[in-house]
């Protein structure tokens, strides 16, 4: 690795001292005699200026090189309050790692263009910036999990069954039979809480959604949590202690980079707990109040949680919705049978559900008749139905959208733009 310095290293106190740095001709200019190159790389970026006066060779190679070209820079540091950051850094030396004549993305370039050069795109500052938060708020999960005392575990993608409904499922041939890709890695965290009690995995999770909306993909990452002895009331307390923790620690670290995407950080700086709760009756009489034409029963799209999220300035949770609407795996609500004890935690600003959760149901024969009720075949279920008959225990867990909640803190209209390459019906290149 060359001895660089790296651009958000090079401060004004720093002047007088010589620097080398290697990166990316991001910005160019040239004024009279003077040709001005703002390098970008990984931590931000830097004024170089090359003078005809100090150095003939460098200064004709600064002339030449075009946008994106891969260089090395040398000089030294002066502070100047005209530049970005009050300091650049007064060239006498450049090399030419790869010379760019014509870098294809220009100030005009479509969103469906630069989703075809996604590749290209994501050496933008801007969108470099995405990915640092979403990586910090990773950061911040797994520091959470460990001093809360959760187990990563790494559940298989290739699976046989569906659990969030066969119409999303992605078939494929596997040898002589047929696999799925998974949904998400619930039933498989379930096994591990009887050795774990307390278990977390990340994956990709993969959904035939046709709908084409500002909040599916195909491939998306799913960030969940199973734990043994907890109920929906424990849960839903892990899912705000969690993702309470996530963004202020993401605020902590990354807020040069939120800030880029939004400037009112409210809502986020309201993310502590306790959450407000709402039942999913309560929730049905809102949307009624506001004219939304939704009946009990009914399940909540997009656009009833966007309405529904105007009354809130922090994530919120809906809790106790009615059985035929949910999964199969959910217990129903002793108090109600129509119910189930399941909660989805909603973003405000309109982002709608980032989590899904519930306590399971941990009666074999309650679970078999669920299975029959939503037309599946419990053979398909043998090993899922196993865990009920070796000591089954009250257990809930949840999985939580990484790209929703990015979109969310982020104010992103879409969530393809909170992945590296998204993955939706109409897209899968690059
Ligand atoms: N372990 C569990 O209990 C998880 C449970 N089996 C489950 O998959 N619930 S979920 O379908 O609501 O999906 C969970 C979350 O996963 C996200 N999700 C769910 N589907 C998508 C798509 N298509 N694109 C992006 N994000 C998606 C969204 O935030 C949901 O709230
Ligand atoms: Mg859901």
């Amino acid at each position: 690795m060359i001895d660089k310095v790296y651009c958000a290293g090079v401060k004004p106190e720093m002047e007088g001292k010589r620097v080398k740095l290697a990166g990316w001709v991001y910005r160019k200019r040239e004024v009279g005699k003077k040709v001005f190159i703002v390098l970008r790389d990984s931590s931000g970026i830097i004024q170089t200026v090359f003078d005809e006066e100090l150095g003939g060779e460098a200064y004709a190679l600064a002339k030449k090189v075009g946008i994106e070209s891969s260089v090395i820079i040398e000089g030294t540091i002066k502070a100047d309050p005209r530049a970005p950051n009050g300091v650049e850094v007064q060239a006498d030396r450049i090399e030419v790692i790869q010379n760019v004549d014509a870098f294809p993305i220009t100030k005009d370039a479509s969103e469906e263009f630069l989703l075809d050069v996604r590749h290209l795109h994501l050496r933008s500052p801007k969108v470099a910036a995405i990915m640092k938060v979403k990586g910090t708020m990773m950061q911040a999960a797994r520091e959470w999990l460990l001093q809360d005392g959760w187990y990563e575990v790494f559940p298989p993608i290739l699976v046989t069954g569906a659990v969030e409904g066969g119409a999303t499922l992605f078939k494929l041939n596997y040898f002589d039979r047929t696999a799925y890709l998974s949904q998400s890695a619930q039933l498989y965290l379930e096994a591990a809480i009887f050795g774990l009690e307390k278990v977390w995995s990340l994956t990709p999770s993969f959904r035939a959604e046709k709908s084409r909306t500002r909040r599916h993909l195909t491939e998306f990452w799913h960030l969940e949590l199973e734990a043994a002895w907890m109920d929906l009331r424990d849960i839903m307390k892990v899912e705000e202690e969690l993702v309470s923790y996530m963004v202020q620690r993401t605020l902590e670290l990354r807020k040069n980079e939120i800030e880029l995407y939004r400037k009112d950080l409210t809502t986020l700086k309201n993310t502590v707990p306790p959450f407000p709760r709402i039942s999913y009756d309560e929730a049905i009489d809102i949307l009624q109040s506001k004219g939304v034409n939704i009946e009990w029963g009914d399940d909540m799209g997009a656009d009833e949680e966007r309405i529904l999220t105007e009354e809130f300035e922090s994530p919120f949770f809906v809790y106790g919705y009615p059985k035929h609407i949910k999964a199969f795996y959910m217990k129903e609500d002793p108090s109600d049978p129509r119910k189930v004890l399941a909660a989805d935690m909603l973003a405000p600003e309109g982002y709608g559900e980032v989590i899904g959760g519930s306590q399971r149901e941990d009666d074999y024969n309650k679970l078999v008749q669920r299975i029959l009720d939503e037309g599946m075949k419990p053979e398909d279920y043998q090993w899922y139905l196993d865990l009920r008959k070796y000591g089954s225990v009250p257990h809930s867990g949840f999985g939580l959208g990484l790209e929703r909640l990015v979109a969310w803190v982020l104010k992103l209209d879409h969530v393809r733009w909170a992945t590296l390459f998204p993955r939706t019906p109409s897209r899968l290149y690059p």
